[in-house]
């Protein structure tokens, strides 16, 4: 359960006490997600998300966050909206932590998805890219493939602990990636996280997107090699061909591939898992003392990167042309 922060009921008043959301009727924390502290506040007007930003979220970001999540709202894009307070604000402070209040999304998320919501994914994965199509700020992605060796450094001696042969393939995949990754594609507003837990349907609709918190600025098609990743995977680690084709299809009846970012494609998704598997990997060997929160399999990603390492084109992950 992600609650790394204890919000006495004296606290959170106090800060409640800023904003017209009407009476606490009730809160308790939520068990999902690993980032952050998130509660689920019942007031007698309705229900709230309050959110207590925690390591990874840098205070500096949170402008950016916030303002793309109102940019993407007033586009069209069904994500949540900060709430203000009477003084117009919508960062604030709780417990020592930047905290924000946002509104609640009705849905529920899958937890194995089947071809129709790759399908649905693929299209809001698209119109996502479009609402943020002219938002003015930038946030780079420290998650890219700069960001990946600090990463292996400070796991590499203990990797092997976690699997045999984990910190060799890593090292050579890493070497690889940082040797041809690509650049310069067509890019904008990624979410970068758009995970399943993500992810909200009603029916075979997704109704809403949520956890913007690794939004950045990278390579749309990489937001895409991100979904093949966490959607089109069976249990059994192999990759569901028609599934991707499925949401690749959906994603390009809105937006189609340009052809080098077609080229590019086997080696984002490798990129993709590479960087889940190594954020995973140093939190399962860093939990905070007392936290309470299960950390995420890092060889869940070292098991779809066996996958990607024999992968040459992007047929494989289900492209096709667009039929025009
Ligand atoms: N705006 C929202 N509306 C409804 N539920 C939400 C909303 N934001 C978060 N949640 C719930 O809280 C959980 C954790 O949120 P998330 O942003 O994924 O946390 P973290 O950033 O810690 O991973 C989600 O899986 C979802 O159940
Ligand atoms: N999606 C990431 C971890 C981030 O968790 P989230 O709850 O914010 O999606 C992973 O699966 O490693």
């Amino acid at each position: 359960m992600a609650v790394y922060t204890e919000v006495p009921d004296e606290a959170l008043a106090a800060f409640l006490s800023a904003y017209e959301i009407g009476d606490l009727l009730s809160y308790k924390g939520i068990a999902e997600g690993v980032e952050n502290t998130n509660f689920i506040l019942h007031t007698t007007t309705g229900s709230y998300i309050l959110t207590l930003y925690e390591k990874r979220v840098k205070e500096g970001d949170l402008p950016f966050f916030l303002g793309l999540m109102q940019h993407l709202a007033a586009n069209g894009l069904a994500c949540p909206q900060p709430i203000r307070t009477r003084d117009g604000a919508t960062l604030g402070r709780l417990c020592g932590r930047p905290a924000v209040i946002v509104s609640f999304l009705e849905g529920v998320s899958v937890r194995r998805p089947g071809v129709r919501h790759c399908r649905a994914l693929g299209r809001a994965l698209a119109g996502l890219h479009a609402a943020g199509a002219d938002f003015p700020m930038q946030r780079p992605n420290a998650l890219s493939v700069a960001g990946w060796r600090p990463l292996f450094e400070a796991a590499e001696t203990q990797a092997d602990r976690v699997a045999p042969g984990l910190a060799a393939r890593t090292r050579a995949d890493l070497a690889l990636l940082e040797e041809s990754w690509p650049q310069d594609l067509p890019g904008g507003v990624i979410h970068a996280d758009l995970f399943t837990d993500n992810v909200f349907f009603l029916g075979d609709e997704v109704s809403g997107l949520i956890d913007f918190y690794f939004a950045c600025t990278d390579a749309f098609a990489y937001d895409l090699a991100i979904c093949l990743n966490a959607w089109c995977f069976e249990a059994d680690y192999s990759f569901n061909r028609t599934k991707g084709q499925a949401m690749i299809a959906a994603y390009q009846a809105v937006r189609p591939l340009e052809s080098r970012e077609v080229a590019a494609l086997p080696l984002l998704a490798r990129g993709a898992a590479l960087r889940f598997m190594l954020t995973r990997l140093v939190d399962w060997l860093n939990v905070p003392p007392g936290a309470l929160v299960k950390p995420k399999d890092p060889l869940e990603y070292d098991r779809r990167l066996a996958f990607h390492r024999k992968v040459a084109a992007a047929e494989e992950y289900g492209w096709s042309p667009v039929a025009g």
